[in-house]
């Protein structure tokens, strides 16, 4: 099958900037991609790296869509390397039969359900209430981005203030100290079950210890960061992790890989999001909708991280060069 190939660099501000342990985020860059087969149907792909997870950045991704030739081959899909793991994901997942669609982007797969994102800090104080109107039933609070006192008050404040139904996920982004990750998963035990898990409390060279952690306290601990891509979803595998794996598409790499992986393997899966437009979104969700366990909310709540786009945002993009 031969494809001609084109892109276009797209970049978002973030309304408010997604502030976590890793920095400060204010706009999403990416990049679009349209393939059109000989049949003339079109599909489209994006590619949104996250470098301080670890996949490519995004001028390594527009140098490799710049040295594309203009028509391109399966061949060459399936060849891209792992280095480039959202340009495996946005070129495979463009060649999937019944693509993306462009439709509204308030799109939900049924059978999924949706965590919201609170912002860090106790702004997530006045914020979960109108998630919970929406019909959230699970949140996602970042710690880790201030000072560990000030967050533990802010905790026990919103602990207190979720309905018992609700669910409250932590994500430290590799931020706490060994010490400090004990004082969360101790103060989280008091409330287990209603907080699912603490996500990446230690950073990336911390496996062993969060490993010890896991097997101390009652609340779940999941990996994010530490399994961003393939190779180190493998490696934390087979080093014995069996707690909970948060799987961000867009940035681990090649779809079917990770449909194979979790032939071989069941573990228990969370997806989230990248910040992605509606275009990676779909194809994460198509993955999320086939390979989700336990039924846990996936990480892809509709919080206008971004202004909205105008509807035809795509058809205009493609007249920019
Ligand atoms: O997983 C979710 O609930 C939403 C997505 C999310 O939290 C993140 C997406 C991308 C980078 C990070 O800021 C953050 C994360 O660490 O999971
Ligand atoms: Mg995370």
């Amino acid at each position: 099958m031969i494809y001609q190939f084109s892109f276009r660099y797209f970049s978002q501000k973030f309304t408010k900037p997604m502030i976590t342990n890793h920095g400060i985020w204010e706009i999403r860059e990416s990049i679009i991609i349209r393939l059109i087969d000989e049949k003339d149907d079109v599909s489209w792909g994006e590619i949104s790296p996250i470098s301080w997870f670890g996949s490519e950045t995004i001028k390594q991704a527009l140098d490799f869509c710049y040295q594309l030739p203009q028509t391109i081959t399966k061949e060459i899909i399936f060849a891209i390397p792992d280095k480039l793991p959202a340009c495996q994901f946005a070129f495979e997942s463009s060649t999937h039969p019944g693509g993306f669609r462009l439709c509204s982007s308030e799109l939900q797969s049924p059978n999924l359900t949706y965590s919201g994102l609170l912002p860090a800090g106790k702004s997530a104080l006045n914020q979960w209430s109108n998630l919970w109107e929406q019909g959230y039933k699970t949140f996602k609070w970042k710690i880790g981005v201030n000072e560990i006192n000030q967050e533990l008050e802010i905790f026990d404040l919103l602990i207190s203030s979720l309905p018992t139904s609700a669910k409250l996920r932590l994500d430290a982004n590799g931020g706490l100290t060994y010490q400090q990750a004990k004082l969360w998963l101790k103060k989280c035990d008091q409330f287990s079950p209603k907080i699912e898990f603490i996500e990446q409390p230690l950073s990336v060279d911390k496996f062993t210890e969060m490993q010890e952690l896991s097997n101390l306290y009652l609340t779940p601990i999941a990996l994010d960061e530490s399994i961003a891509n393939l190779h180190q979803l493998e490696s934390c595998f087979q080093q014995g992790w069996r707690g909970i794996f948060v799987i961000k598409p867009g940035i681990f790499g090649s779809p079917s890989q990770l449909r194979e992986f979790c032939k071989q393997h069941q573990i228990d899966i969370v997806f989230s999001s990248v910040f992605e437009t509606e275009i990676g979104r779909q194809a994460s969700l198509q993955l999320a909708a086939k390979l989700s366990t336990n039924n846990r909310a996936v990480g892809f709540g509709i919080n206008h991280f971004f202004q909205q786009q105008e509807a035809n945002w795509l058809e205009s993009l493609w007249k920019t060069f």
